[in-house]
């Protein structure tokens, strides 16, 4: 190791005297003992002085992981190295170096954690307390934990919560949670401060697409482990959200929208939840062999290289005033009177804008590459680029439509010739009821909850927050910043 060291010292390490140096580049270094080194960034999450000892809480990595898919995985191993300084005066200077290390990491150092207990399995207390309190505490994080009791319950929290006393907000959940947060931070008065709040996420869901999205983007796997890392060294990234405005009512969408098929697979599979995850797979085959095909138009403004896309048209507008509200079925109205985020500020009028009519089996929008852990839906979304991805589906035969559908775990189904795939910067959706049932109308999934529901569709409990109607939708670059393993 040819950097000079900051505090090199004889210390005891496993019962014998030996050197230990701590180098300028955040190297831990015994120079006597092979192949023995320690990145502080990477793998030292916290100290603990112990008597006269100094008790290292590092994470190691392990090859021997194995994923589902058989491939070998690391995994993530926490340890405690513990090390003697020579005396009392180097023991002083060891806690202030390493100290002074850790701090300069810009680590979160307070956290506000949601933990979602009604989450994927239902296993998100036991996610927390198992998996990532120890670390936090490794780390000498402090947190605030909150459970969530309700639907929307973490979005009330977060619109009053002092985020000036937290580093960042977690949320041990799926992506519904998530979305929450954004929309309750959106919702402030101070939004633009509150949206700079870091956000992480701890896969404890269903879907958990942010949360793969994040970790795969370095090759990381999918896990507990790596995602609290990822809180933990502090590394973030600016995310893109995207304003969906339907009259006054907005939601913001960190994720993706869904119409046709997606949709459809993924709200109305719901009752077959005790089937656990292959309720997704047993109702995408029933939707296959009984396809729906919707009605309506989508119009967009394609991003540079995407231009070619659809017919030109004129700004198909929207109304900002709601439609007759005997229509709505299941409507909770937020009108959103105070000054909050009003979506990105640009005119649409003046863009050049496509649209292709349908009849559609699907359309997808992606902010993300992953919708779910095993859905890579948009291979080419980037966090950041202020674009959405649009994948189009407007016809598609029964067996190259099963060919596709198992292709989403690899994302090759943008290949197939009945998929439209490009980027667009903005975009409307005008939703119409099925081909073959005109009485029937369809779903508009967010960010994996609905956000629409038309005549004859499938009902819930849960409220919609728009009607199945017109609505538009538009990107701000970079708006959020989350936690991010690099
Ligand atoms: N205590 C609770 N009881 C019932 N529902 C809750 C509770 N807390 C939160 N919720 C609701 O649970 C829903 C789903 O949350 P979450 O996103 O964490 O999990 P998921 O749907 O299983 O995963 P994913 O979104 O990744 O598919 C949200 O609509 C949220 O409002």
């Amino acid at each position: 190791m040819d950097h000079p060291a900051v505090i090199s010292d004889r210390v005891t390490f496993n019962g014998t005297v030996t050197q230990l140096s701590l180098l300028v580049d955040g190297t831990l270094w015994w120079p006597e003992i092979s192949q023995r080194s320690f990145k502080v960034d990477k793998e030292v999450l916290g100290f603990v002085a112990d008597g006269s000892k100094i008790k290292l809480k590092t994470i190691l990595e392990i090859g021997d992981g194995c994923s589902c898919t058989g491939e070998s995985i690391a995994k993530l191993i926490r340890h405690d190295v513990v090390f003697e300084p020579s005396s009392e005066e180097s023991h002083k200077l060891w806690c202030h170096k390493l100290g002074e290390l850790i701090d300069s990491l810009g680590r979160p150092k307070k956290l506000f954690v949601f933990v979602n207990p009604f989450g994927g399995k239902k296993s998100g207390i036991n996610i927390f307390n198992d998996e990532v309190k120890p670390l936090l505490q490794d780390s000498q994080v402090q947190f605030t934990l909150q459970e969530t009791k309700h639907q929307l319950h973490a979005k009330e929290i977060v619109a009053s919560l002092d985020v000036s006393k937290y580093d960042g907000i977690v949320c041990v959940s799926g992506d519904g949670i998530l979305a929450e947060v954004v929309n309750g931070l959106l919702e402030r008065e101070d939004w633009d401060k509150a949206i700079k709040t870091p956000l992480g996420v701890v896969p404890a869901g269903t879907g958990n697409g942010m949360a793969k999205s994040l970790l795969d983007s370095v090759g990381d796997p999918c896990v507990v482990a790596n995602a609290v890392l990822a809180i933990i060294r502090g590394h973030k990234q600016p995310v893109d959200v995207a304003t969906i405005t339907q009259g006054e009512t907005k939601f913001f969408s960190i994720l993706m929208l869904a119409w046709g098929l997606v949709a459809d697979i993924d709200i109305e599979s719901e009752k077959y939840r005790w089937m656990g995850s292959a309720r997704i797979d047993f109702y995408a085959l029933c939707r296959m062999f009984r396809l729906r095909h919707y009605t309506g138009r989508v119009c967009f403004v394609p991003a540079p290289a995407f231009e070619a896309y659809g017919e030109p048209t004129s700004y198909p507008g929207i109304s900002t005033s709601k439609g007759s509200i005997s229509d709505q079925i299941d409507v909770e109205p937020v009108n959103l009177q105070r000054p909050c985020y009003q979506g990105p500020e640009v005119n649409l009028e003046n863009l050049s804008w496509r649209v292709i009519s349908g009849p559609f089996i699907s359309v997808w929008l992606h902010n993300v590459p992953w919708g779910a852990e095993n859905t890579m839906a948009a291979p080419d979304a980037k966090f950041s680029d202020g674009y959405l991805d649009l994948i189009i589906m407007k016809d598609c035969p029964k067996l190259p439509l099963l060919s596709l559908m198992s292709k989403l775990n690899n994302g090759d189904h943008v290949k197939s010739p009945y998929v439209t795939y490009l980027k667009v910067k903005a975009f409307i959706l005008e939703p119409g009821p099925r081909s073959e049932e005109q009485e029937k109308e369809g779903i508009i999934d967010a960010d994996g909850e609905v956000l629409a529901r038309g005549k004859g569709s499938y009902q819930c409990e849960k409220k919609a927050l728009m009607t199945y109607d017109k609505l538009q939708i538009a990107v701000d670059q970079g708006l959020a910043t989350f936690f991010t393993p690099v």
